[in-house]
Parts: C-alpha cells; sequence; structure tokens
C-alpha cells in the first residue's frame, strides 16, 4: 500500500437521495478482453473481438502484442458473427497475427494479465522482448511464470526477485513440456502457461504444487476459451489429474467473439442497488459464464437482495436492509473491496476469508480497505487470509484509492449511504472501467 506523493484531484462520491432505478449498461470483461487478445494473436488467421474493453489494461495488452508485430485494427463494424447470427453493430477489433518479433518493449502497467501473460508470449519472439511498468508491478509476484519458462526452455534476464523489469530472449520457438509452479499467490501463473501452450514445440503440462489456488473461475475461463480455438486441454475438472492442466501442441482458429459485459465492474452497480433499496438492471448478463462477477447474483442475495435474469438481464433488486455476510471469497478475490464496502454499511458484523493473496493486488488490498473505512469510523480488522467487518455509523472523509480501481469504486459506494466522502484519484478506475465517474451519476440520474 504506497500512497502516492500527488494527490490527484478528491471527486465528491455522490450521495445518493432516495432508491437507484437505472439501467446500467457495463462494458467489455477485462478478463475476456485480454485473453482474447492473446489469443486471437497467437492464431494462425485473423480473428475479430466484438464489444471489447478499452481500458488501460486492455490498451497495453494491444499495444504490447503491436510491438510484437501483431495488427490490432479497431475499427467501428456491423458485420454478422461467424455463426451467422444477426449482425451485431459497435466497435471492434479485428486481430491479424504474424511472425512474433523481437526486439520490442512491453510497459505493463500495473495489469496483471499483461504482466502475467505476455512473457510465455515473448519466448515465441524472434529477439529480446524488454518489460516493465508501473513501480507496484515489481512488486506483484511473477516468479511462477519466470521459473516455468526457463524451466521449459527460455532465457530471461531479471535482477535475480523473479519479478518485473526483465527481458525475455525469444528464441522464435518453445520447448515446452512438463512443469511444476506454485500458482498459490496468483491463479493468473497458471492461465499465462496454458495460454501460450499451444505454441509451445511440446505444448505445455502444468502442475500446481502449492497448497490454495485463488480464482479457480478464471482458470476455467482460460480452458473455455482455448477450447473454443481449437485447443486440446485436459484439466481437473474434467476427470483429469487433480491440480493437473494439460494443452497439446496445435494451432489456433481465429473467432468471430463478442466479449461479455465485465461482471466484476458490474458491481459497484448492483451494490447501489443493495445500499439504496432500489433497482438496477444490468443488459446482456450472461446465462453462463466462468466470470467471477456471477457469483454476485448468490453473495448479494444473501446481503439482502433478490435478482431475476431475464431477456432484458440481470434485475438486481434491494430492500434497503443489508445483512452482514460470512464467505470464502478464495474463487472470486477481486470481488472483495466492493463486497467489503457493502459488508461496512450492514446491520450485522461480516468476515470474508480466503483472500490472503489480495495483499498482492494492485495495492495491498486488506491493508488498504481496513485503514480507509476505519478512517470514515469503521471497526474493520485484518485476519489471516481476509477481513472482519463490524458495522458503525461512518462519517464524511478522504477516501484514498492507492492506485487501484476498485478501491476507488469500493469507496463510490460507501459515499452512497454516507455524506461527505471523497475519493482521491477516481481516475485510478480507467484501468477497467474509464467512465465510471459519469456512468456512476448517469444512474443516480445527476
Ligand atoms: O486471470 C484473470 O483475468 C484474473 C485472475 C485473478 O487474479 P489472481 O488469481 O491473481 O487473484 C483476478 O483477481 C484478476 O483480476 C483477473
Ligand atoms: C486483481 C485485479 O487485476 P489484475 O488483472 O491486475 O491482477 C483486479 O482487477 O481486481
Amino acid at each position: 500500500m504506497t500512497e502516492s506523493s500527488v494527490h490527484p484531484a478528491l471527486w465528491p462520491a455522490p450521495h445518493a437521495s432516495g432508491a437507484v432505478d437505472a439501467t446500467v449498461t457495463v462494458p467489455g470483461s477485462k478478463s475476456v478482453t485480454n485473453r482474447a487478445l492473446v489469443l486471437a494473436s497467437l492464431a494462425s488467421e485473423p480473428g475479430w473481438l466484438r464489444r471489447p474493453l478499452r481500458s488501460r489494461d486492455t490498451l497495453l495488452m494491444a499495444e504490447a502484442l503491436r510491438a510484437m508485430g501483431v495488427g490490432i485494427e479497431e475499427t467501428i463494424s456491423s458485420s454478422s458473427t461467424a455463426s451467422g447470427e444477426p449482425g451485431i453493430t459497435g466497435e471492434a477489433w479485428r486481430v491479424i497475427p504474424a511472425g512474433l518479433h523481437g526486439p520490442a518493449t512491453v510497459d505493463v502497467g500495473n495489469a496483471g494479465t499483461v504482466m502475467r501473460f505476455l512473457p510465455p508470449v515473448a519466448t515465441l519472439a524472434d529477439g529480446p522482448v524488454r518489460f516493465d511498468g508501473d513501480p507496484r508491478s515489481y512488486e506483484r509476484p511473477l516468479t511462477g511464470v519466470i521459473e516455468a519458462l526457463r524451466a521449459l526452455g527460455a532465457r530471461i534476464d531479471d535482477d535475480g526477485r523473479g519479478a518485473l523489469p526483465l527481458t525475455v530472449h525469444g528464441g522464435g520457438a518453445l520447448d515446452g513440456g512438463p512443469v511444476a509452479i506454485d500458482a498459490s499467490s496468483s491463479s493468473q501463473f497458471v492461465s499465462a502457461l496454458l495460454l501460450s501452450g499451444p505454441r509451445f514445440n511440446q505444448g505445455v503440462e502444468v502442475r500446481h504444487t502449492g497448497s490454495t489456488l485463488p480464482s479457480m473461475p478464471h482458470i476455467r475461463m482460460t480452458v473455455d476459451m482455448l477450447r473454443a480455438v481449437g485447443a486440446q486441454v485436459d484439466e481437473p475438472e474434467t476427470g483429469g489429474e487433480p491440480n493437473v492442466w494439460r494443452v497439446s501442441p496445435s494451432a489456433l482458429l481465429g473467432r468471430d467473439l463478442t466479449i461479455e459485459p465485465d461482471l466484476s465492474n458490474a458491481q459497484p452497480f448492483l451494490a447501489a442497488a443493495l445500499v439504496t433499496g432500489g433497482k438496477v438492471t444490468i443488459p446482456d448478463w450472461p446465462e453462463r459464464t466462468t466470470q467471477p462477477g456471477d457469483a454476485l447474483r448468490e453473495i448479494f442475495t444473501a446481503m439482502g437482495g433478490s435478482c431475476e435474469l431475464t431477456e432484458r438481464g440481470l434485475t438486481f433488486t434491494g430492500t434497503g436492509r443489508i445483512h452482514g455476510i460470512d464467505v470464502d471469497l478464495g474463487e472470486v478475490g477481486e470481488l472483495t473491496p466492493g463486497i467489503a464496502a457493502v459488508a461496512a454499511l450492514a446491520d450485522s458484523p461480516s468476515t470474508l476469508s480466503g483472500v490472503a493473496h489480495l495483499r498482492l493486488h494492485e495495492t495491498d488490498r486488506l491493508a488498504a480497505l481496513t485503514k480507509e473505512i476505519n478512517e470514515l469510523g469503521g471497526d474493520v480488522t485484518e485476519t489471516a487470509d481476509g477481513l472482519h467487518i463490524r458495522p458503525r455509523p461512518l462519517h464524511g472523509g478522504v477516501f484514498h484509492t492507492y492506485d487501484d480501481h476498485r478501491m476507488a469504486t469500493a469507496g463510490a459506494i460507501i459515499g452512497l449511504a454516507v455524506e461527505g466522502v471523497e475519493i482521491e484519484n477516481v481516475g485510478t478506475t480507467a484501468k477497467t472501467l474509464p467512465d465510471f465517474p459519469d456512468m456512476w451519476t448517469g444512474m443516480l440520474g445527476a
């Protein structure tokens, strides 16, 4: 948790004067967009991404792939999908794969998906690829990816800490094969190796050796998206060995993929219905998805609302009463800040567990949530693997964000119910949701 020395403008978080009643269209999923960009770049034919997320994390991913020679054209398109469904009008990216080149430089910003998913891709380039990023990216775990790639035949120069900055000396190909890693600090280590696996000479077999593995839905997302482009994947959930994933070497298909809305970015809007006793509809909520945000239907219902999935989307309705919850968030860690914010406004205590690895996310989220909620008068304590939250009457004040998009949206949720909350650097939401402030005031009818 490092606080930036410059204090960008304070954003007065709007206070809700009554129950919200809104329909909020949420842009595409960060996790799906960045996987789709990687897979399309590794394919043997061009592909399309429709309704991609355009945010800092996805633009960094696109820029990095372009730096290695991939063509990524942004267009407004109205063509029909590959499956012959009716045309979808909107923004689309056409991805034209090419031989991957070095020398290149990649700015990962503070995007976990870019810093983890691209070093394996860079081993396929025909020269050095230098990776650097925000100061926080130097602290985020990367050892699992670096050590695994070395074991699979890659040459990587780092400063010996197993972290950024580093240079991958791409040799045009990688042997691949079996490798063991401890992915208890981030599921993205597993996803990273699997995504490039089909392009390694022997494919890849990833064996997770750690005691816990967070964010399983994100690994399922990787497996599903690999299969959708023609890769053969054996994995624990469909009868494979526990903690082992195998991807066979193969060419990948170019697809025409429409990106689902980002359900984790839908969280603050659903929370607004819960906190104000109102109603919010998110159009295009998928019926089936691997996104962890889908768990909000159950979690926020347990906290006092109700939801209905219809052809109009997901409608979530609050009652104005919020209950505390005792929940293991290990599978859905990125939802923790928003759940903690709602829990701070509840009528009973909450225990959020299974999320020790959040200490190494965009910021130390457990420390940041504890400090910021407590500075507004709350009573939050850190546990070994989460937070214990005892609701208390809160008052206004500055809510610091530590360059963490989900801290900013958590502060905005509290601001709905507590007058005088000011969010420091709300612009940090640009990591995954650049329009957040306008969408938020739009939802409130301001
Ligand atoms: O693969 C992905 O797209 C993600 C995996 C998760 O990472 P961790 O397993 O590091 O928590 C999640 O928190 C992150 O926001 C996105
Ligand atoms: C942990 C997150 O992001 P990243 O992809 O940078 O790990 C997040 O979005 O909550």
